[in-house]
């Protein structure tokens, strides 16, 4: 089946008109859940001239489908704290589609969790985990819960409440969830427990898994990695590297930390550091000695990133400030969604920031979006830029399939194959008549007609 995808850019305001009438549907159908309609506002802009020249997608309503989940788990989660006090918290997982792989995304807990936000993630990862070139649908989950000052016996039994009313939706072919914000190494191990418990069974029902029970080499580094491999491939077509360039990092969680790791292995030098209360900035920059530190600080005694200044004397705290106004050549966002807006790009731009390479996912709201684009500078969204993680967490179910396990260096090569492959995607069907790549709408068409087709090809389901 040949698609067809025009040549010409598609200009906003001609497609606009079909655009704002989906989304009329869509908001209609889902009030309330800001974070998904900007999600899927942004798919919808790149895609529609590509829906439109295309009957057949028209016809099979492709775009209608996939902004409506396969379907929502929701689900009540009961747990005890060190005092005895009981406290419920909702669980969910949104499954999007599975149309070209089991379901597949991490899990979040978070406060701020609510049923748009995991739409919003669960839409985000079709199109990510399509770009990966693996097989694998999307999905995402977790919890309003709050992890912070949490013991790890309640981390524990939150963790199993959570997994003894979810494990009879997931399995190494149905649904392999993962982790995300509030969700590492030690959550994965107490949801892999008790799922193990409950089922009877050893297999890949979750990535993200330790290494000597069925986790992959390079999964806790492969997002950040991954990031700055897409990065490395975007300065590549302006003939720049990574080797000297300054950079901004927000968040201090798995992808911070692992971007500044392979800054720091490639001659760049990372300037900051953020968590909800504020940003450090260390002018020397955070070398692989302070990092260790960090990953301490942050994955062990579970502390405030504030505490690096007592530490690192010559750093600054910049209380509740994100890192966008410090200088830097490169930029990449870490933490958590909207955590750049417009004011943010205008001054990032304004200091010299060339490239923006997208760790979290939809961190840069549409309007700081648009300014990344208008000043012409190099910007990798999250699906694109972040797909690494995913993408080793897909390497890791193959893994666990074959009951074998690969080298760290064998799983990097591959890695960095796979983002390399994203790049050339986004630059095959983002490429603007001037040769500037437009990374969102490439990123966009490139995973969007993988699926379309899939959905084309399986018939009305
Ligand atoms: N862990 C993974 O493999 C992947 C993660 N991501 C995305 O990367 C981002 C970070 O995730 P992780 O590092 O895994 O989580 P994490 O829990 O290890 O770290 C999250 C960091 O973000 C900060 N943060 C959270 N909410 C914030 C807020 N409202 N304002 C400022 N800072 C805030 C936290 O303080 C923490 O430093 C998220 O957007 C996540 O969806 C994307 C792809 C894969
Ligand atoms: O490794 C995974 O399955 C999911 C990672 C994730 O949640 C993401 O890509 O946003």
């Amino acid at each position: 089946m040949a698609i067809s995808v025009p040549q010409q850019v598609p200009n906003k305001s001609a497609v606009q008109p079909a655009v704002e009438e989906f989304m009329a549907g869509v908001v209609g159908q889902s009030p309330g859940e800001v974070e998904f309609h900007q999600a899927v506002h942004e798919v919808a802009e790149s895609v529609m001239p590509v829906v439109q020249a295309n009957p057949a997608y028209r016809e099979a309503r492709v775009l209608e489908r996939l902004a409506v989940p396969d379907m929502v788990i929701m689900f009540r989660v009961v747990w005890a704290d060190d005092n005895g006090q009981v406290h419920v918290n909702r669980g969910y997982r949104v499954r999007m589609n599975n149309l070209v792989g089991p379901y597949k995304g991490g899990l979040r807990f978070h406060p701020s969790v609510n049923l748009g936000v995991l739409k919003f993630l669960a839409f985000e990862q079709i199109f990510k985990n399509s770009l990966t070139t693996l097989l694998l649908g999307g999905a995402k989950g977790g919890s309003d819960f709050d992890p912070k000052g949490r013991s790890d016996g309640e981390i524990m039994r939150f963790c199993q409440a959570f997994m003894t009313a979810l494990f009879r939706y997931i399995g190494p072919d149905i649904d392999v969830p993962a982790g995300d914000i509030g969700v590492g190494g030690r959550e994965i191990g107490y949801l892999f427990g008790q799922y193990r418990k409950l089922t009877g069974c050893f297999h890949g029902s979750l990535t993200g898994k330790s290494l000597n029970w069925g986790g992959s080499n390079l999964r806790p580094e492969a997002t950040g990695y991954g990031a700055v491999y897409f990065a490395e491939e975007m300065l590549a077509t302006r003939k720049e590297g990574i080797a000297g360039k300054t950079a901004t990092v927000s968040g201090s969680g798995n992808v911070a930390q692992y971007t500044i790791q392979k800054l720091n292995a490639l001659g760049a030098k990372a300037l900051t550091l953020s968590d909800s209360n504020g940003t450090i900035v260390d002018p020397d920059g955070i070398d692989d000695e302070k990092l260790a530190w960090v990953m301490e600080l942050k994955n062990v005694r579970r502390g405030r990133i504030q505490e690096y200044v007592e530490k690192f004397r010559k750093a600054e705290y910049l209380p509740g400030k994100r890192p966008w106004s410090v200088p830097c050549d490169l930029a990449f966002p870490s933490a958590t969604q909207n955590e750049v807006e417009e004011d943010d790009a205008r001054q990032l731009v304004a200091n010299g920031c060339f490239c923006v390479s997208e760790g979290a996912n939809m961190p840069s709201t549409p309007r700081a979006v648009d300014v990344f684009q208008e000043a012409g500078i190099l910007y990798g969204p999250g699906k694109a830029a972040n797909a690494g993680g995913v993408a080793v967490s897909g390497l890791e179910m193959n893994q666990n399939a074959g009951c074998m396990k690969r080298s760290r260096e064998a799983v990097d090569e591959q890695l960095r194959g796979i983002m390399c492959s994203i790049h050339e995607n986004c630059v095959t069907y983002g490429a603007n008549a001037d040769g500037v790549v437009d990374y969102v709408r490439g990123a966009n068409i490139a995973a969007f007609v993988k699926i379309a087709d899939a959905m084309l090809q399986q018939g009305y389901v």
